[in-house]
């Protein structure tokens, strides 16, 4: 389905891992620090602030995922519409605020960029490659941006 120069990325074992948003690159948003893009974006399915607080100082981002994924506090009734735009920010901050993950994706000049992540057809390519890949996508627009700076 993809080409064959297409990139993949997934776990941070594996060639590409900065791309991943468990990629120890933190981000400035909202007026303080998280330790991955992973933190900030589960934090903003919920209103509760002290909930946020505790995903904001997980320790890990498989931490801060798993405490993201709970439904005994609730989701944001909006979160479904807004989730795209959550992503796109905090990736567009992650990569304008390091530059070894900036390089590393400006280098990858026009080749796919895919999240190989089995379990999710949403952000990744999930299990038979034909999820809609929207972190990848938004890899691949937010290489455009920083070009176009
Ligand atoms: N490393 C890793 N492990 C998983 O199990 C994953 N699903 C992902 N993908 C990332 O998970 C985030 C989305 O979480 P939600 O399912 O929307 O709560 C997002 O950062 C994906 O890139 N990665």
């Amino acid at each position: 389905m993809y080409p064959a120069d297409t990139i993949y990325f997934y776990a941070q074992t594996d060639d590409w891992s900065e791309f991943s948003n468990f990629a120890p690159y933190g981000v400035a948003m909202d007026d303080v620090w998280w330790r991955t893009v992973e933190h900030y974006f589960q934090a903003q399915k919920f209103h509760d602030a002290d909930y946020r607080e505790r995903i904001r100082v997980a320790n890990k981002p498989k931490d801060a995922k798993a405490l993201g994924m709970t439904r005994q506090i609730p989701l944001r009734d909006d979160w479904e519409a807004i989730k795209d735009g959550v992503m796109l920010d905090a990736v567009r901050v992650k990569f304008r605020t390091h530059e070894a993950p900036r390089e590393l994706l400006l280098s990858t000049g026009e080749s796919m960029i895919v999240e190989n992540a089995p379990m999710d057809s949403y952000w990744g390519c999930g299990p038979d490659g034909n999820g809609l890949n929207k972190l990848g996508r938004i890899l691949m627009q937010v290489r455009d941006e920083l070009r176009r700076d």
